[in-house]
């Protein structure tokens, strides 16, 4: 998994703002009016402890309090322990928390001690991504490219489908590309014979993977992926509407959905 790095997690708030100036102008709704209207839930000060996980790679230097001003951001008390690991999950209980947040190298969760309900950062991600672009009020079809189909792309495609849009899909991996256009019965793009999309969604953790030939004018690119998926010269010269932030976006969808 491609991990984040603290330059990702640099000025997190500014981030989270520019972000949700983007989505209030793609969708009308700012992002906790699409995750309440998506997910029929709203926050009311639930008390979140962030555990820090030593595990694998080890701590991420802002990634904790990077979760804590995301949380504060959307309505939530929170806190990170003193302790990481088993020390801290036991620390954040023992201080009230409602809902935990921690992540190793390959899950991010969080789980909701009072009803018992758990959620992933991977699935939570693409289908919020995915839905702010079905979202968009100036679409000019019910066409979508989708680029990458893997832990976060292929549950945001699926969301797609289930939304009544015209997939086409692509990912790298051929036969993850084959399998997906069973499973979901979305088209395979060919990029070979490009066309234009006004709403494109990705999750790749490559630069630059969405190509020139299927950018439309004003067309909104939906993308978790880090690093960025076109450039800023593109996203200048089409007007695109970039919707990309590191964690805050997916975190909220994750809160959101364990309510
Ligand atoms: N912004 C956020 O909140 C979050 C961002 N991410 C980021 O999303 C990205 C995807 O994460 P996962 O789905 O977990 O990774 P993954 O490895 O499960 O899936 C990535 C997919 O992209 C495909 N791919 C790679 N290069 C490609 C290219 N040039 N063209 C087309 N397809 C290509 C791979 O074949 C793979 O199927 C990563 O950069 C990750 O850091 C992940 C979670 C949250
Ligand atoms: N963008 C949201 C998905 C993040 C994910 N790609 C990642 O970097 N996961 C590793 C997080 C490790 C956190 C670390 N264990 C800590 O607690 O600081």
């Amino acid at each position: 998994m491609a991990l984040l790095t603290p330059e990702d997690l640099e000025n997190i708030n500014r981030q989270l703002h520019e972000a949700d100036s983007t989505v209030r102008r793609v969708t009308g709704l700012d992002i906790k009016g699409v995750c309440k209207d998506f997910y029929g839930t709203t926050p009311c000060c639930e008390k979140v402890g962030i555990v820090p996980v030593t595990s694998g790679n080890g701590i991420i230097g802002n990634f904790s309090e990077s979760l804590r001003a995301i949380t504060e951001y959307f309505g939530f008390d929170s806190f990170v322990t003193t302790m990481p690991d088993v020390s801290g999950y036991y620390e954040a209980v023992r201080n009230g928390a409602q809902i935990i947040l921690m992540a190793d190298d390959n899950t991010f969760l969080a789980h909701n001690l009072k009803n018992g309900k758990i959620a992933n950062n991977q699935p939570c991600t693409g289908i919020i991504y995915a839905e702010i672009a079905s979202r968009y009020m100036k679409a000019d079809s019910k066409d979508v490219l989708a680029v990458g189909l893997g832990k976060v792309g292929f549950p945001g495609a699926a969301h797609l489908v289930n939304k009544g849009f015209r997939v086409y899909g692509y990912d790298a991996d051929k036969a993850l590309l084959e399998k997906t256009v069973s499973d979901l019965g979305i088209t395979p793009f060919e990029p070979e014979n490009p066309r234009r999309f006004s709403i494109i969604f990705e999750a790749t953790p490559c630069a630059d993977t969405v190509p020139e030939s299927v950018i439309s004018d004003n067309c909104v690119i939906s993308t978790p992926g880090i690093p960025c998926a076109i450039s800023r010269e593109l996203q200048e010269k089409y007007g695109v509407e970039l919707i990309m932030e590191p964690l805050g976006i997916g975190t909220a969808s994750m809160l959101y959905s364990i309510l």
